[in-house]
């Protein structure tokens, strides 16, 4: 095999915004210590070709692969722009998804395999490659692992094809510029339609581009806390779709489209609240606590509009009512509909409370968020001045010489951060 290209991603979580924003409303997010990493490589010279085009889902412990002449039999020469029509011509992709024979247990994956066909074909051509794939972030449970697998594909994919130049003398982790971050962005976009049949772009956006974002119909701001923020993120472990909850939400509109706009309206005003809070300095008159009231404040409200658009469910409910008890509101994240929830952890909070609503929350039906690579505490006390750090952003790495990859420093320092 010639030299791989390694790309990662993080995942990331929506404070405020989520499904509205699909329809136009403003939204937050921030990305997260969680990322997906995406390593291409392709055969050399010496190799032959090896007429192959391999996925390897390493967490899962699957790998797909189609022969070379297999795919050009049934895949079209497509377009190399990212454009939806370059993707809708490889509609022709699903049948070589089918012939893949997905266990019914992890048939969620076949949209997955499915963007991956369609992005290689449209960005490298029908050409062989060995494509890894290792995630930290839980599949289907509103983190953004779709957009993150979507944002390191695309940029590794990008890289190893040329349009991202890996012109650096040194190996290790590497950012690609603006112009070539817009191109990543895009090609994700792209992806993540195929998965989620009508993404609004905020997650592969805050994964490409790292930090606090406010997004609205395909604009981004990017936002900075003048204090740290912590969540806490508990996983129900419900699992869920996020194309058939976006869908959800769209056939509730058409049915109800004058209700359905107040409550959109209603949330981009909570994501211009919360931005505006988050970015405002802490006085003596505002002090952190307030503002952190009026955080939980805000997300608790949009919690209730999440409801009246019917993605909230029993296992998020159940979290609801539990954090509250400790005078701790939170909220769903991403989809819902199961997945992740958010409660946001004040300063001021006693360590021994957050100790009791954990053990609490473990005693319900879900289970908090685990795996998070072992030296990570239960909670995730996530300081929004670390999102100036780079290894919150898309990176990319290879090796001139094809030598072993190392873990950039900076990355195993911002864990152990976290777990503090
Ligand atoms: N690492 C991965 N490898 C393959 N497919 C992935 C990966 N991460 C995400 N996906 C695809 O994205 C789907 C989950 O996306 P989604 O329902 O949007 O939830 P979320 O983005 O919140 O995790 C998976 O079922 C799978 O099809
Ligand atoms: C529901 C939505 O707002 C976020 C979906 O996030 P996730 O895929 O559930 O992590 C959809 C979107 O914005 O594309
Ligand atoms: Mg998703």
């Amino acid at each position: 095999m010639g030299v791989p290209v390694v790309a990662r991603a993080p995942g990331k979580i929506i404070l405020s915004g989520e499904h509205a924003v699909v329809h136009g409303s403003t939204a937050v997010a921030a990305s997260i210590d969680l990322c997906t990493k995406v390593s291409v490589s392709l055969p050399s010279d010496a190799d032959g070709a090896s007429g192959l085009l391999e996925l390897r889902l390493e967490d899962l412990e699957l790998v797909f692969s189609w022969s070379i002449e297999r795919l050009k039999e049934i895949l079209p020469v497509c377009d190399t722009s990212p454009s939806s029509s370059s993707l809708e011509t490889l509609q022709s992709a699903a049948i070589l998804v089918e012939e893949q024979n997905i266990p019914e247990a992890k048939i969620g994956l076949a949209a997955g395999v499915f963007a991956f066909l369609c992005l290689h074909t449209a960005i490298r051509g029908i050409k062989p490659a060995v494509v890894v794939v290792t995630s930290d972030l839980p599949l289907g449970s509103g983190l953004g692992s779709s957009a993150a697998f979507c944002v390191s594909l695309s940029a590794a994919l990008l890289a190893s094809s040329g349009s991202i130049s890996l012109d650096c003398n040194e190996h290790g982790w590497l950012s690609p510029n603006s112009e070539e971050l817009e191109l990543v962005n895009r090609w994700a976009f792209e992806g993540e339609k195929v998965i989620h049949g009508k993404p609004s772009g905020i997650d592969n956006t805050v994964s490409t581009f790292g930090n606090m974002i406010m997004f609205q119909s395909g604009k981004l701001t990017q936002i900075k806390s003048y204090a740290p923020l912590r969540m806490l993120i508990t996983n129900t472990k419900v699992g869920r779709n996020t194309q058939a909850l976006v869908a959800g939400v769209s056939e509730r509109a058409l049915r109800y489209p004058g209700a359905m706009a107040s409550v959109f309206s209603a949330v981009d005003s909570i994501s211009k609240e919360l931005s505006a809070i988050i970015q405002s300095p802490a006085t003596n008159d505002f002090s952190i606590t307030e503002k952190e009231e009026k955080i939980q404040e805000l997300m608790e409200m949009n919690q209730g509009l999440l409801q009246c658009m019917g993605v909230s469910h029993a296992s998020i409910e159940t979290v609801l009512r539990t954090t509250l008890k400790y005078q701790l509101p939170s909220k769903l994240t991403g989809g819902g509909g199961g997945g992740c929830v958010l409660t946001l952890l004040p300063t001021l909070l006693a360590g021994a409370v957050i100790d009791k609503v954990i053990t609490e929350l473990e005693g319900c039906q879900g289970r908090m968020f685990e795996g998070f690579h072992g030296a990570i505490a239960k909670h995730l006390p996530f300081r929004l001045p670390f999102f100036e750090l780079s290894s919150r952003e898309i990176c990319l790495k290879f090796s001139k010489n094809n030598s072993a990859f190392e873990e950039p420093a900076v990355i195993c320092e911002l864990v152990e951060n976290v777990g503090r």
